[in-house]
């Protein structure tokens, strides 16, 4: 796969760096929903896509100016060129990040924030999506997003196919086994991969986990199968569990893991059913125990980022992520877009050795939206005087 992934990469193409995800007109509006009382209906209506048009230009134009700040601070340069203040420097870490497919979702914005901080990047791709990734990869489909702070474009040295579901090949029962989406694919259970990842590298730095299934997403609890409950809670928990337990021997001390959890642990969320609440909530539990557990073994850290709503290959699939994306636009303390490149760079700094202290956390990375105890666009709110959003006070 090296020879695959390298495609395009020694492209020397510079374009303008452009964050991980484009800020849509139904959030615009959605933020405007709340100050002009204006129902959903009349939010997709054409009238007011372009009434809204010049305030969704000035905060895409705000919040994009917003992350380019927040990046090249984390490279450590200023407006001019000059070296300043404190920067992540993950240069000379090798990081294997779990759960990348397409250039949508979390995995990929962290990778491109790690490989901005000068880490060595190797991924690990579902079985099932891993031709279509090598092969969008390879005619270029990702060039544009693989574009970093420097103009450089993003390497991935190597990719391996993998499904965390699966410990080792006495797990894999025969209906999976002779499915023809993992045929010519071999070695992809969780302790293979960590084995080829020894061969071929020796050691890793980093571990992250951006993976998640649940086959009854889409079923309340009440609706759940025993087997679509164990079956998220196997795909989406105990694969970092397992992930660990192999990676960690390989993992140097005073190496960091992550994984990506979703407030539906602590909060009652209706639609993230079939046990994904309670998959996040294991992971989330599970990180404490494995913070001690890696921790007293080897020195490694673990903490989870509880990320806010975005618009992923995965996250369409549950099918009203675009409901809680303009929920969040309207209730969160910070009005502005959620961009998967604040999440990569959190995700770098905890990784970092500037998080050195930093194990066993829940971070939430979601405009503070976890700190909210009631949704303001309730009618109930209507005649107070609640503070609309100021998009001017966005730092440029
Ligand atoms: N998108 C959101 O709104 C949101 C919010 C909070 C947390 N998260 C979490 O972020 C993480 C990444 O998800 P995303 O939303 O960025 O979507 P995504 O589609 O980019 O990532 C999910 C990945 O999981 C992979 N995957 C599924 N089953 C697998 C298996 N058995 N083995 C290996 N890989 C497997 C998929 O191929 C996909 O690449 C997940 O843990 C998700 O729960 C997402």
């Amino acid at each position: 796969m090296a020879a695959a992934t390298a495609s395009g990469l020694q492209i020397a193409r510079v374009r303008p760096y452009v964050p991980s995800r484009g800020f849509s007109k139904a959030r615009a509006g959605a933020a405007l929903v709340d100050s002009k009382r204006i129902t959903h209906s009349e939010l997709r209506s054409s009238e007011f896509v372009s009434s809204v048009r010049p305030f969704y230009q000035s905060i895409r134009t705000q919040a994009s100016r917003s992350v380019k700040a927040v990046t090249k601070a984390m490279s450590g340069m200023s407006d001019n060129g000059a070296a300043s203040g404190l920067s992540i420097d993950l240069r000379g870490k090798k990081a294997f990040i779990a759960g990348v497919a397409d250039d949508n979702g979390y995995g990929w914005a962290i990778a491109k924030c790690l490989a901005a901080a000068g880490a060595e990047i190797i991924i690990g791709t579902w079985v099932p999506v891993m031709k279509i990734f090598e092969t969008s990869f390879k005619r270029g489909k990702f060039d544009e997003s693989r574009v970093l702070p420097n103009g450089s474009l993003m390497e991935i040295t190597k990719v391996y196919p993998l499904d965390a579901a699966f410990d080792n090949l006495e797990d894999v029962p025969e209906d999976v086994k002779s499915n023809k989406r993992y045929a010519g694919f071999s070695n992809w259970t969780v302790q293979e991969v960590a084995e080829l990842v020894k061969q071929d590298f020796g050691s890793i730095d980093i571990l992250v986990h951006s993976l998640a299934n649940g086959p009854e997403v889409s079923k309340p609890l009440l609706e759940t199968s025993r087997k679509g409950y164990l079956a998220a809670l196997s795909a989406s928990s105990y694969s970092f569990v397992s992930l660990l337990k192999y990676f960690l021997p390989i993992i140097k001390p005073g190496g960091s893991s992550i994984s990506l959890t979703y407030i539906a642990s602590e909060r009652i969320i209706p639609g993230y059913g079939g046990g994904m609440s309670s998959a996040k909530a294991a992971l989330e539990s599970d990180t404490r125990v494995l913070a001690f557990e890696a921790g007293r073994r080897r020195n490694i850290r673990v903490n989870t980022i509880s990320a806010g709503p975005l618009g992923s290959r995965a996250a369409k699939a549950i099918g009203f992520i675009d409901r809680m994306i303009e929920y969040s636009a309207v209730n969160a303390p910070l009005q502005k877009e959620l961009f998967a490149d604040e999440v990569g760079n959190a995700a770098a700094f905890l990784v970092s050795p500037l998080a050195s202290a930093i194990t066993g956390t829940v971070t939430y990375v979601d405009n503070g939206l976890h700190a909210m105890g009631v949704g303001i666009d309730s009618p109930v709110f209507a005649e107070l005087a609640i503070p609309k959003a100021e998009t001017s006070k966005v730092p440029a």
